[in-house]
């Protein structure tokens, strides 16, 4: 929280009042004891079990000491014992919390289930539990209270990690290879610490007033220490005689208890309640992967995905939403993969990348990234893989940086990962590195947060990030979706330079195939978790298969007549679930026909080198292209 979402909490007249109180308490707690611990030991034969006098305003207890005195000396101990409770309560949660993060699938899955379990008793049930189990007294109070709402905080630490875990940033992190404890640490929880740190508070009353329970029935605080609880109990044998004796502790616990939650509902009031996407499943953490296959480095490529397959559980079986890609960038290379929404290419880099949502189900015939197989591999070794030969450009700017994190220490922090660098040298990295990506005054823009820079400078710091180390393969997907135009071309251009300059291989993945050919040299078209068509982005007039076809009769240019409306592919693409059988396009293709019920495989088409459509009537008429609309990196060169 920001000082002034403290301020804000603290002119809420509530907020206000309840921190006053805690304030108050708090005094109270530090000179209480040193001003009256001796005077409420005292006791006094001549004054037992006295009501309200002008010595002693609520009256003594059975041993005559002044219960006045005994209800403010408890303070500390009260206070104490309940603040450690809800120390040990955050401290277990926290850790059941994100070990699903840390451990694998099952021991995760393990974990998530008890957790759950724990969470549907009542907490009070658990409370007494495990009082009967620690023993009677203070100290198995403090574990049977801490431990009993634990359960439930860690739920809440365990959907708010899920919730983040699924952000760009969290992803970028891990591909730029910072290991698990660090991205927990540096990356999970400070972004869901607000929630907890309300929750927390609110659980302190809730700790307090449970506290007061057990002492009352006499599973806390044992003689001769004393709580409110303890005090409230020794009252209320009393109550027709002296009330004043139970209503003081009474009403000591009462207020307390209200000023931690109402404390904490300001605070919650003022943060709000955070939306964070959530893309994944909280259960689960590693993908699984099929059995490595042996390393063939082929020098030239960066990238070879052979009948690459991803799939999700689902019910009745699997769905294969990415269905056997083959797909091979080689270095220098800038290649477009395009497709309808929902076509698999964003799933297709993800799992070459490593970064498959937790429950899905990767194989491939061959899978290599910078020269390397890093299926079967430690889970190290793949980190310093993707970290240091793989970049990734995320399609929302606002996701892909940690919020609570400066720019530049964010940068810094792959270098200092993988090369071990200090930390000087690493942010004089990071501040270079946001020049060569023109982000002006580098130096102070380092030194500033995510949301102080504009959403195409944060696409420059994201590829900024891909150049601290010397990446061989740069995948931007959908880089400049959340970009106004200008921008877009401004961050198109960049990726451009990067790949000339560095020497480093970008893949682009856009739904948009003006897009594309703005600066790839070769295009892949994705249909339905397949590649249907590959060819030179110069010779997209050649295109072979109907769906590219279609797709670039959608695109509209200068000379499109307005008063027409402007092409597009009837039907919709097939629910990976229910794909037809055969060729996936063919329910929406003018030229299918019998032929089609068998699925084609990727084959040399047309006349051009390097054309591959996966298309039993593939198209041999040449389009009449507006090569200027699409603008492209072929045409240019
Ligand atoms: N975690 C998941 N669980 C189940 N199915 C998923 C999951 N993630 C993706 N899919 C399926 O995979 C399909 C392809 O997703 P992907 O994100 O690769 O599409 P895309 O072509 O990149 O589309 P977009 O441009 O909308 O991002 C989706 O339509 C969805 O059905």
């Amino acid at each position: 929280m920001g000082r002034d979402q403290w301020k804000a909490a603290l002119h809420n007249p509530v907020g206000a009042v309840a921190a006053g109180l805690l304030v108050l308490l708090a005094i109270l707690a530090i000179v209480a004891p040193l001003l009256w611990g001796d005077a409420a030991e005292e006791t006094d034969p001549a004054a037992l079990s006295q009501g309200s006098t002008a010595e002693h305003p609520l009256g003594t207890d059975a041993l005559g000491r002044d219960i006045m005195l005994r209800v403010l000396v408890a303070t500390r101990y009260s206070l104490g014992l309940a603040l450690l409770a809800t120390a040990i309560c955050v401290v277990v949660g926290v850790l059941l919390g994100v070990l699903p993060a840390v451990l694998g699938r099952r021991a995760g899955r393990l974990v998530t289930g008890t957790v759950n379990l724990a969470v549907a008793f009542p907490g009070l049930l658990l409370a007494l539990f495990f009082a009967v189990i620690f023993g009677v007294g203070a100290r198995g109070a403090v574990l049977a209270i801490g431990l009993a709402g634990a359960p439930s905080f860690a739920r809440l630490v365990q959907t708010n990690v899920a919730a983040v875990s699924g952000r760009d940033f969290v992803a970028a992190a891990r591909v730029a290879g910072v290991g698990r404890f660090r991205l927990i640490v540096r990356h999970l929880l400070p972004n869901v610490g607000e929630p907890l740190v309300v929750n927390a508070t609110v659980l302190a009353g809730g700790a307090l007033l449970a506290f007061a329970g057990l002492s009352f029935l006499g599973l806390g605080v044992q003689p001769p220490a004393y709580d409110w609880g303890r005090l409230l109990g020794e009252g209320l044998d009393r109550i027709y005689i002296n009330p004043a004796a139970a209503l003081a502790p009474g009403v000591a616990v009462v207020v307390a208890g209200l000023a931690f939650t109402l404390l904490g509902e300001s605070i919650a009031q003022v943060v709000g309640v955070r939306a964070v996407r959530r893309r994944r499943p909280p259960e689960g953490t590693a993908s699984a992967a099929a059995p490595a296959a042996p390393a063939q480095g082929d020098g030239s490529a960066v990238l070879v995905a052979d009948d690459l397959r991803v799939g999700f559980p689902a019910p009745g079986g699997w769905t294969h939403p990415v269905d056997g890609v083959s797909l091979t960038v080689r270095r220098g290379e800038t290649v477009g993969i395009v497709g309808e929404s929902g076509s698999g290419k964003s799933l297709t880099a993800l799992a070459a990348a490593q970064l498959a949502p937790d429950d899905a189900h990767v194989t491939a015939a061959r899978l290599e990234v910078a020269g390397a197989e890093p299926r079967g591999r430690p889970e190290a070794e793949v980190r310093e893989l993707l970290g240091t030969k793989v970049a990734m450009v995320f399609q929302d700017p606002m996701t892909s940086f940690n919020p609570s994190m400066r720019v530049g220490a964010q940068l810094a922090e792959v270098t200092r990962v993988h090369e071990g660098q200090g930390r000087r040298a690493a942010l004089a990295r990071a501040v270079d590195r946001l020049r060569t990506v023109r982000v002006p005054a580098p130096e102070r823009r380092a030194r500033q947060y995510p949301h102080e820079f504009s959403g195409g400078m944060r696409q420059r710091a994201m590829i900024a990030m891909g150049l601290m180390s010397t990446p061989e393969l740069i995948i931007a997907d959908e880089p400049t979706t959340a970009l106004d135009v200008t921008v877009q071309r401004q961050v198109l251009r960049l990726l451009k330079d990067v790949q000339s300059d560095t020497g480093a291989a970008v893949v682009l993945i856009s739904h948009d195939i003006a897009v594309v050919a703005q600066v790839c040299e070769r295009v892949v078209v994705m249909y339905a978790g397949r590649v249907v068509e590959e060819l030179p982005v110069g010779q997209l007039g050649a295109a072979a298969h109907p769906y590219t076809r279609a797709l670039l009769a959608s695109v509209p240019d200068l000379a499109t007549n307005r008063e027409r409306p402007l092409a597009t592919i009837p039907g919709r693409p097939p629910d990976p679930a229910d794909r037809p059988e055969g060729c996936a396009f063919a329910p929406r293709c003018g030229f299918a026909d019998d032929a089609c019920r068998v699925r084609p495989s990727l084959a040399a088409a047309g006349s051009v080198p390097g054309q591959r459509a996966a298309c039993w009537h593939p198209r041999t008429q040449p389009l009449d292209l507006a090569l200027d609309a699409l603008d492209t990196a072929g045409g240019r060169a």
